[in-house]
This record gives structure tokens, C-alpha cells and sequence, in this order.
């Protein structure tokens, strides 16, 4: 591979705050609002940075960095994933929680945006480091996380046994039981069941929803999935069931390539606890040239700013759904628009799952546990309805899918906020 390629792969978004800031700043623009809802709404309203000393497996002691932005809490508790990954910084868990906010705006869940990151790479630690560093970041964020405050959940490279960790931490600390403190927890302690498969079924929904409305079938259709892990898997194992034909899967190392359909169930067998299967096959391509397969769906399920401008005037797909967080970058939505590849956004194409997070909220607050038929059911209807709102408003507006969801999200922050009379418009 050259090393051009290998700078390519690494990229993320340069400036993840600064695309959250510019479509915030187009999106309220066309709702006509003052530019004190944007002044208001382009920053988290609380932001912490901590040091967690760790004793590392060999005796010595290491400091790593966390974080913990609080986007907005008008509509209700902060809610958001806590992300494991050595590139997390500052500007990009600010921009995921600001993500969150809209995310939970228009999914119309009693929640604010939040997000949570450590600086590590967790496929270099021990179990047991990753347990003290678990429990260490709840130590840490503590005073600002709660049941009704902020509630964590998984993001990339953190699972159940990492929530299972920090809850058990957390009930230490506060000296009683509280499963609602945390979501994406172990069935055992109070998860929800479908959780783990919630997010790839919410972008299953949206799919299915954007396909109808183009007239495109499922079956036989040609997919390429970028991130083999949570979401990447789940998804593509659904896609193979329904008759599609995966002809593409990426991973942090490359890509796997097959006209005719990858074995998807051999994949998922055999890929590794960090979603890694290209080392599988001797002949495996580059993430980049992967992306630029022809292919009829698109979608990106792993990190940030992988379609840019360099590279989204050479795909060569109908739909692209973003399942990972900010995988494009708002100059290639603009060549995408002119291309005509219609794009779902991530804040609505991967609330899955935040909202069968929020049902194992509830289920928890209840003490009531419902049925997977249930969560599916529940799930698809809000998604569902979310997915209309989202395509009327840019039918409206006259706008893309991006700008019209985030219409969608900061009308719904942006009330909640005015109600309470922080801000006036
Ligand atoms: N897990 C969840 O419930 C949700 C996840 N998301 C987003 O979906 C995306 C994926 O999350 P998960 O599947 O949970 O993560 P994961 O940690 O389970 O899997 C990540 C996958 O991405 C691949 N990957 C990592 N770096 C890469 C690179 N440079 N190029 C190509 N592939 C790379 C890994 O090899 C792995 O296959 C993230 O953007 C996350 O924020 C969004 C909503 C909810
Ligand atoms: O499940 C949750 O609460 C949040 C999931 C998440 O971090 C996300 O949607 O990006």
C-alpha cells in the first residue's frame, strides 16, 4: 500500500466542531432564527477534561486523557456514547454531543446531546487495564454523569462489559443500585434486549424507507459497508439475509472486494473482537479504493470525513446512508447533491441507537422489561415517522437530507431552550 493511501485511511475530520458549526449556522439560517439560537447552540453548554492515572499491567502508571461535553439539557438528561479511539479530541466530542442534541431532537426522545471520549487505544490494553480505565473515567466525570443528569453509553471500541464496568463503578460510588445511570449495559444488568442490534436495524429502517421512496428493491442490490464492527456487522448481516448482495466490507486495515457477494456469515465468524476481517484474504484493497467501487448503496459505519472532496466526485453509488458519525464532510455533500446520490444523515440514519437506549432507560426506570418484538416494534415506528418528518422538511425547504435534519433537531432544542427562557426568538 503507499504511504499516500495509508495518510488517506488515517484522516478523519480535520475540524469535526467547525462541520457541525457551518450546517448549525445554514440550518438556523433557513429556519429564520436569530443568530443568538446559533451563538446559544455551536458549543456545548459543559465541557470536562480529565487526567485518569491508570496502573498499567506492567507496574507503571500512565495518565490518559478523557472527556465529556454536555451539549444542551433543556429538552431533558444529556444522553451519549463514551468513545475509546487514540485519535479523540476535544473538537470532535463537542461536535458528537452537538450531533446528540439533534439526534434526540428529531427522534423526539425527553433528552440533550452528550458525548463522551478517552484518548487510548484499547487494542493495545489488557482487559484489566481496560477495566481500571473504565472505572477510573466514571471516577473522574462522577459529579456531572447520573441517571437523571447524563447517561453514558457505547461508541466505538467500547461494548457491554465496558458499561457493565462503569455502572458497577458508579452504584460504588453513589452507594446504591442505578441501572439507569447507563445504556448498552449486559441483559443481565438490566439491559435492554435489541440493543446490541439497534443501531444497523435503525439504519435497516431508513434504508428501507429511502429505497421505497426511489423505487430501488433490496434484493440483488449491491452494498458496500465501511466498518465491520457493531454496526457494520449487524447490518450487513441483515442486508445478506434479505438478498442483497455485500460486495464490499471495510475495516481499520482495508477492504474485502467481491462482485458476486461476500460469505458474510464465514466474515462474521470469523472477524476479530474489533470488527477486523480484510486480514482474512491475502488480496484486500484500500479503504479509498473500496469507497469507490461501484456499488449502488454506500455506507460508511466507521469514523469521520472518510467521503471528502478528494474522493466524492469518484463514487459511484445511488444512496449513501451514513451509519457512523460525520463520515462526510459538507464539501462532498455538496458534490454528492450535484451528482444526485442521495445522502440519509447519521443523526437520523443511526438513532437506532440512542432509541433503544432510551427504552432500556425506561424499561429501567420501570422496572418492567419488555420483549424484543417489542423494542423492534417501538423502534421502527419512531424511526419511521422520523424518517418522514426529516424527508418532508426538505421537500419544504427545499433542502438536502443533512440541513433538513438538522432543522428538525435544533427546532426541538431551540423550543425547549426558549421555553425555559434561556433564549428568545
Ligand atoms: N454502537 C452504536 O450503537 C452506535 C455507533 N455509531 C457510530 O457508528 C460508527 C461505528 O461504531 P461501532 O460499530 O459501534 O464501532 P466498533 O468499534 O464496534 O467498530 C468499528 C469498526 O470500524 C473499523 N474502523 C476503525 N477505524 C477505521 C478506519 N480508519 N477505516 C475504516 N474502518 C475503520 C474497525 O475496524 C471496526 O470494524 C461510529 O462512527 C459510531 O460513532 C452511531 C450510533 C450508535
Ligand atoms: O445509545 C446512546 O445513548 C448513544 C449512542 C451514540 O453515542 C450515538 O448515537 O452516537
Amino acid at each position: 500500500m503507499s504511504e499516500e493511501i495509508k495518510v488517506i485511511e488515517k484522516r478523519q475530520l480535520d475540524n469535526p466542531l467547525q462541520e457541525f458549526q457551518d450546517i448549525l449556522k445554514e440550518a438556523i439560517h433557513v429556519l429564520d432564527y436569530p443568530e443568538q439560537v446559533f451563538d446559544f447552540l455551536k458549543a456545548p453548554m459543559r465541557f470536562l477534561e480529565v487526567c485518569i492515572p491508570i496502573q498499567m499491567d506492567n507496574g507503571e502508571t500512565r495518565m490518559f486523557q478523557g472527556y465529556r461535553a454536555q451539549h444542551n439539557d433543556a429538552a431533558g438528561p444529556t444522553k451519549g456514547g463514551i468513545r475509546f479511539h487514540p485519535d479523540v479530541t476535544p473538537e470532535e466530542v463537542k461536535a458528537l454531543a452537538g450531533w446528540m442534541s439533534l439526534k434526540c431532537g428529531i427522534t423526539d426522545l425527553p433528552y440533550g446531546g452528550a458525548k463522551g471520549g478517552i484518548v487510548c487505544d484499547p487494542r493495545q490494553m489488557s482487559s484489566s487495564e481496560l477495566e481500571r480505565l473504565s472505572r477510573g473515567y466514571v471516577r473522574a466525570v462522577s459529579q456531572i454523569v447520573g441517571p437523571t443528569k447524563d447517561i453514558p453509553a457505547p461508541d466505538m471500541y467500547t461494548n457491554s462489559q465496558i458499561m457493565a464496568w462503569m455502572l458497577d463503578e458508579y452504584d460504588h460510588i453513589r452507594e446504591f443500585d442505578s441501572p439507569g445511570f447507563i445504556t448498552g449495559k449486559p441483559l443481565r444488568l438490566g439491559g435492554s434486549k435489541g440493543r446490541e442490534k439497534a443501531t444497523s436495524k435503525g439504519v435497516l429502517y431508513t434504508l428501507q424507507m429511502i429505497c421505497d421512496l426511489k423505487g430501488i428493491p433490496i434484493e440483488g442490490m449491491r452494498v458496500i459497508i465501511q466498518g465491520f464492527g457493531n454496526v457494520g456487522s449487524h447490518l450487513a448481516l441483515y442486508l445478506h439475509e434479505m438478498g442483497a448482495k455485500v460486495v464490499g466490507i471495510a475495516d481499520e486495515l482495508g477492504g474485502l472486494y467481491d462482485p458476486n457477494g461476500l460469505d458474510i456469515p464465514y466474515l462474521l465468524e470469523n472477524r476479530d473482537s474489533f470488527g477486523v476481517v480484510s486480514n482474512l484474504y491475502k488480496d484486500s484493497l484500500s479503504n479509498q479504493e473500496l469507497l469507490e467501487k461501484e456499488c449502488d448503496v454506500l455506507i460508511p459505519a466507521a469514523i469521520s470525513g472518510v467521503v471528502n472532496k478528494d474522493n466524492a466526485k469518484r463514487l459511484k453509488c445511488e444512496i449513501l446512508i451514513e451509519a457512523a458519525n460525520g463520515p462526510t464532510t459538507k464539501e462532498a455533500i455538496k458534490i454528492l447533491d450535484d451528482k444526485g446520490i442521495v445522502l440519509v444523515p447519521d443523526i437520523l440514519a443511526n438513532s437506532g441507537g440512542v432509541i433503544v437506549s432510551y427504552f432500556e432507560w425506561c424499561q429501567n426506570n420501570q422496572g418492567y422489561y419488555w420483549t424484543e418484538e417489542l423494542v423492534d416494534e417501538r423502534l421502527k415506528e419512531k424511526i419511521t415517522a422520523s424518517f418522514l418528518n426529516v424527508y418532508h422538511t426538505s421537500q419544504k425547504y427545499s433542502v438536502n437530507m443533512k440541513v433538513a435534519a438538522y432543522i428538525e433537531g435544533i427546532r426541538k432544542i431551540a423550543e425547549a431552550s426558549q421555553l425555559r427562557g434561556w433564549i428568545r426568538f
